[in-house]
């Protein structure tokens, strides 16, 4: 039975991830990174982490970091997942000995088979548009046709999704997961348990048709 993860990126409110994990909601992000809207300090993290129940992973995500500061934050907070959004190396995502999600943008002349060889060790590969002014949380899609077949790690899809486009994009990329962030916001941040709830909707919908053509 094919059951599509659910990944829910930018929280900045402890009453969204309480909405989020009410709703089935399987992995809640958390943005360490200042210039994005949707950054939080370790405080306001620690009140969103005190509002996430066991079984919802919490995932702290960082674009090109100082090591010690993601050390810090594995320290102070209950994180079961780390998210890589810059240009990290292997070698670096790898020193802190958890499980880890590589991002993976998708600029015009990405090999994407070729850039994720040294991600063996990744959780999946979280696949994002690219914008060369921001690094993630566009809001856009890209391609899905440009995803090479046999990636040699799970995919997360990511990238301007949301209850409209959610399904079609898990019918044709078929996706381990799926992540998204500004489709379901009414402002940057600030998720919206309605749109949450349409996109679970929209995703299991997707899963449903997907698991019958497996019965067939
Ligand atoms: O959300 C941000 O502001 C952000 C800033 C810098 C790096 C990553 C960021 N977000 C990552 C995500 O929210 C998602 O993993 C992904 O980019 C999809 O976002 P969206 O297109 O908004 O659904």
């Amino acid at each position: 039975m094919l059951r599509t993860r659910i990944k829910i990126c930018g929280l900045t409110r402890p009453c969204d991830a309480e909405a989020a994990a009410a709703l089935g909601i399987d992995a809640l992000g958390l943005v360490f990174y200042n210039p994005s809207p949707r950054s939080v300090s370790l405080a306001q993290a620690a009140d969103i982490a005190a509002a996430v129940p066991p079984f919802v992973t919490l995932v702290a995500l960082f674009v090109n970091p100082e090591a010690q500061f993601v050390e810090r934050v594995i320290e102070k907070l209950p994180i079961g997942m780390l998210q890589f959004h810059g240009d990290e190396s292997s070698n670096f995502c790898e020193q802190f000995r958890m499980p880890y999600l590589k991002a993976l943008r998708m600029r015009p002349d990405v090999d994407l088979a070729q850039e994720a060889i040294p991600y063996r060790s990744a959780s999946g590969l979280l696949l994002d548009t690219y914008r060369p002014e921001a690094p993630g949380g566009t809001g856009e899609t890209f391609s899905w046709d440009a995803i090479p077949p046999g990636l040699t790690r799970p995919v997360v899809l990511a990238g301007g999704l949301h209850a409209g486009n959610i399904g079609q994009a898990i019918t044709q990329v078929r996706p381990a997961a799926v992540d998204a962030s500004t489709g379901v916001e009414v402002a940057p941040g600030e998720k919206d348990p309605r749109m949450i709830a349409g996109l679970v909707q929209a995703v299991r919908e997707a899963d449903d048709q997907l698991n019958s053509e497996i019965d067939e």
